[in-house]
């Protein structure tokens, strides 16, 4: 029988880490290469489209793909995005020190949702981490960007569950293994933890030995019991299973007061476009009004945008200061100036604490607090700010430092060396004399002992063996003084060492090493002192991601003709001339965007029937309204001539359903879940648009049930606002008997059966929808179109007979089928006619009624 053949160390060693990390993709480094194996080969090579090739192992074959490490920082981020788990395995020794196989080990586990990686984050998001903990029907949960230092708690139903995941839009979800996933969450990355992971006390500890304080209560989480284990688990993950024990930029955990905030379900997120746009070239709102020139203002906007502000007085501060701003231009400018050399502070600091970072992000680090210095002190002239902003931080002391200590340029790699600046440590500087003078220093020698000794042609030179040595040709040997020591004898010549040569050597050889070895040890020393400000540092960058998207808003303002909106506690919205700020972004060249006036009110006009043909802009008007509403509830300048806002606390939206079948349920179904959710959750303070809900079903069906929705709306206690887009003109009937409900249309005007769009909002109901010339518009076949105008006429002829519309439909079409064939004046189907008239069916037998079909299909050539 023939032996089976034992695996190599080297697999050997693999197997035993790979089965440490069954669920993640294992990078194993082998000399200057990260291999993959077996399955993980054949991933990577599909993920990366890379080269798959199969190596023998054992008494068979396993496959094989790599790439060079030095490529990890481009193929590492294909690997994560594709929703990979990358652990990364290296090796831990000199291989050149060891005898044998190196010893390796994985030294990071890399994960959609942690990472520091700049090629696997994006810049202007936060990259979440999601724990959930649940018990009974409530969930903790716990969110955390590793890669900024921001962690949130808190805990609740499911629904309040739904809504963190639609706002901070965590990139991986961990959870108890023993616990489900809710469905709605199935399609995000997700980990499942042990169940040790999750223990109350464990979390405590953690969170508590962490932060170095008794209790929780500072914090204000202390009585968040789900919470508290959930961001518990995340530190089991973070250290135990990703290897990212250096947590020390994560320096708070705040709770998330909901309460404070505008609530905007999923739904009404998309279809407002706030931060993804509909469809895939176009731009969402935050695009549009995103002018931040750094990373943390770009943020910040992103987060307020999503979480617009109640308080009054908080977002009044916000508007102040971008009002300050837009008339202090020149301030603006330079403070916009200094802001574009302002770096990712929070990831530095991240990358700072988690000892990756590299000395030229360090000397970015450096640059961005020189500049939050520079605008600290401009910022010192103009006191009054101080009530919009608090103040910088004041960084002297650290610039100091880092000026001091880190030259001008740096390079990437700390092994480049030249990081340290002369004068900080004598030792250094005296290796750096030794290895630049080197040359200079042997030249010197080598003319002093000619001199000495008369030997003009003696050298001094270097090999692996001896060292440096000095040579003499034979002819000269008997004027070498006695102090020389004669190492090597050759045919022609001898070789010599000196006490003077043999100190040299010994301290050029070693320079380099030790050069690289302190220049690291003092960078690590700058790095820890930086790491002493870390507080100062985070506020610092907390502030001028204000500072920015107050400026970034103050530009908007300017360049796109916003105005300063009233924010008061009344219930209405009234707002004079209004623009969609994304479609007027839009327009094709030369367009202008229409505006248009809106008023809301709780008492006297609370809902707005807007009807119009389509494409007139009812759902422009609808959304603008919420749109401006939101930003002025961010803290901004409104798309408007003039705005005054009573706050709202929620916005809902809901469009008539039409592409949810892919989701395998009624579309009918879901509109009517989705307006049912709207109806239980409404307050005095809600604004809603309904969008031609009620079209999913049939005609009739669609009015009663949007009939029903705004009468319902009309009659709640709250008299929650609602801008309702219709087609159903039955509804504008709906005035006649509810007092709030007022109907308007988008006007048009008609030219010789063509149509304008004015896109004016106008009092009043409208009396067709037009969706005919819409469907010439958008190049129906005129058969088509003429065929539609026939059948709407006889419907508006017929309205008030008790038919209904399918039935109408019906009718008309087969009358006018009928009309037509026999109308037609082609020869052949007269012919058809005149055979058709002839017969007798009354004495016509069934095999002459073949015949004669037979004799009819001839005709048409069948
Ligand atoms: N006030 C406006 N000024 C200029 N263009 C506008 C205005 N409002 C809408 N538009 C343009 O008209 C298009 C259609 O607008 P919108 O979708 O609001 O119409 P609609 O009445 O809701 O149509 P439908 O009933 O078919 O849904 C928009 O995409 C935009 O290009």
């Amino acid at each position: 029988m023939a032996k089976a053949k034992k695996e190599t160390p080297l697999m050997g060693q693999y197997n035993t880490i790979k089965a440490k990390y069954p669920d993640a993709l294992l990078l194993f480094r082998v000399g200057d290469f990260y291999e993959t194996f077996g399955q993980d080969a054949i991933k990577t090579s599909q993920i990366l489209g890379i080269v798959l090739t199969k190596r023998a192992n054992g008494d068979g074959h396993i496959e094989l793909a790599g790439f060079p490490h030095h490529s990890v920082d481009s193929y590492l981020p294909k690997l994560v995005r594709a929703g990979m788990r990358v652990a990364i395995c290296d090796q831990l020794e000199d291989p050149k020190m060891v005898k044998g196989i190196v010893k390796r080990g994985v030294t990071e586990l890399v994960t959609p949702g942690v990472t520091f990686n700049d090629q696997v984050l994006t810049s202007k998001k936060n990259n979440f981490l999601l724990s959930l903990h649940k018990e009974k029907e409530k969930f903790g949960m716990a969110l955390v960007d590793v890669s900024t230092g921001e962690f949130l708690v808190s805990e609740g139903p499911l629904e309040k569950l739904l809504h963190i995941v639609h706002t901070f839009d965590p990139s991986e979800i961990i959870y108890q293994r023993t616990s489900e996933l809710p469905s709605q969450l199935k399609n995000k990355n997700s980990f499942k933890l042990e169940d040790w992971a999750y223990q109350y006390n464990y979390a405590y500890e953690k969170l508590t030995s962490h932060f170095k304080t008794n209790s929780l209560k500072g914090f204000g989480i202390e009585d968040q019991k789900l919470g508290v284990t959930a961001a518990g688990a995340i530190f089991a993950y973070l250290v135990e299973d990703t290897h990212h024990a250096l947590l020390q930029h994560i320096t708070k955990i705040q709770n998330i007061p909901q309460d404070d905030y505008l609530m905007m379900d999923n739904f009404t997120l998309r279809n407002l476009e706030i931060v993804y746009s509909s469809n895939y070239q176009g731009k969402s709102l935050l695009d549009i009004i995103d002018k931040s020139k750094t990373p943390m203002g770009g943020r910040l906007l992103r987060r307020r945008l999503i979480l617009p502000l109640k308080n009054i007085s908080d977002i009044n501060r916000r508007l102040s200061l971008i009002e300050f701003l837009n008339k202090e231009d020149h301030l603006k400018y330079e403070i916009e100036e200094l802001l574009k050399g302002i770096s990712d502070l929070d990831r530095l600091v991240g990358k700072l604490a988690a000892e990756k970072i590299s000395p030229k992000e360090l000397g970015y680090l450096r640059q961005s607090i020189i500049n939050i210095q520079e605008i600290k002190a401009k910022l010192h002239n103009f006191p009054d700010v101080l009530a919009w902003i608090n103040p910088f931080n004041n960084m002297e002391d650290l610039i100091r430092y880092l000026q001091m200590h880190l030259n001008e340029d740096l390079p990437v790699n700390i092994n480049k060396g030249n990081v340290i600046k002369t004068g900080i440590s004598e030792e250094l500087d005296h290796l750096r004399g030794l290895q630049s003078k080197g040359r200079g220093f042997l030249d010197d020698m080598c003319a002093r002992e000619i001199e000495r000794t008369g030997i003009s042609s003696l050298k001094i030179d270097f090999n692996n063996v001896f060292g440096y040595y000095i040579e003499v040709r034979n002819t000269h040997k008997d004027k070498v003084p006695e102090d020389w020591i004669r190492k090597q004898t050759l045919v022609n010549a001898e070789r010599y060492i000196t006490e003077e040569l043999k100190e040299y050597e010994s301290q050029i050889l070693g320079a380099e090493e030790k050069i690289s070895q302190l220049e690291l040890q003092l960078y690590r020393n700058s790095c820890e002192e930086v790491l002493i400000y870390i507080d100062q540092i985070q506020e610092n960058s907390r502030l001028v991601a204000e500072l920015d998207c107050a400026v970034g808003l103050s530009n908007l303002a300017i360049e796109d003709n916003y105005t300063k909106p009233i924010l008061n506690d009344s219930f209405a919205i009234d707002i004079k001339e209004g623009r969609h700020p994304i479609i007027e972004k839009s327009l094709p060249l030369g367009e202008k965007y229409i505006p248009n006036d809106i008023f809301l009110d709780k008492d006297s006009q609370q809902i707005i029937m807007v009807t119009g043909p389509n494409m007139a802009g009812k759902s422009a008007i609808l959304r603008q309204t919420a749109i401006i509403a939101l930003l002025a509830q961010i803290g901004s300048f409104v798309p408007a001539k003039h705005a005054e806002i009573g706050t709202l606390d929620k916005i809902f939206t809901r469009v008539g359903a039409t592409d949810n079948i892919s989701a395998g349920e009624s579309t009918f179904m879901v509109e009517m879940n989705e307006a049912a959710n709207i109806l239980n959750n409404i307050s005095e303070r809600s604004l809603i648009l309904l969008d031609e809900i009620g079209r999913g079903t049939s005609t009739y069906d669609g009015v009663s049930i949007a009939w029903a929705i705004a009468e319902y709306l009309h009659q709640h206690a709250s008299q929650a606002k609602t801008l309702f887009a219709t087609h159903y003109h039955e509804l504008n009937e709906m005035t006649l008997n509810f007092e709030r409900i007022k109907n308007f249309h988008v006007s048009i005007q008609e030219n010789k059966g063509n149509i304008i769009f004015l896109r004016k909002l106008v009092s009043g109901g409208s009396e067709h929808s037009f969706g005919i010339h819409v469907a010439k518009l958008a190049g129906m076949p005129s058969k088509v179109v003429n065929r539609a105008g026939e059948i709407l006429k006889t419907l508006e002829s017929n309205r008030t007979s008790s038919e209904n519309s399918g039935e109408k439909i019906k009718r008309v079409t087969e009358e006018n089928m009928q009309l037509s064939f026999f109308q037609l004046d082609d020869p052949v189907l007269e012919n058809i006619r005149e055979e058709l008239t002839k017969i007798d069916i009354n004495t016509l037998t069934p095999i002459e009624a073949l015949m004669k079909l037979n004799s009819i299909k001839k005709m048409i050539g069948g």
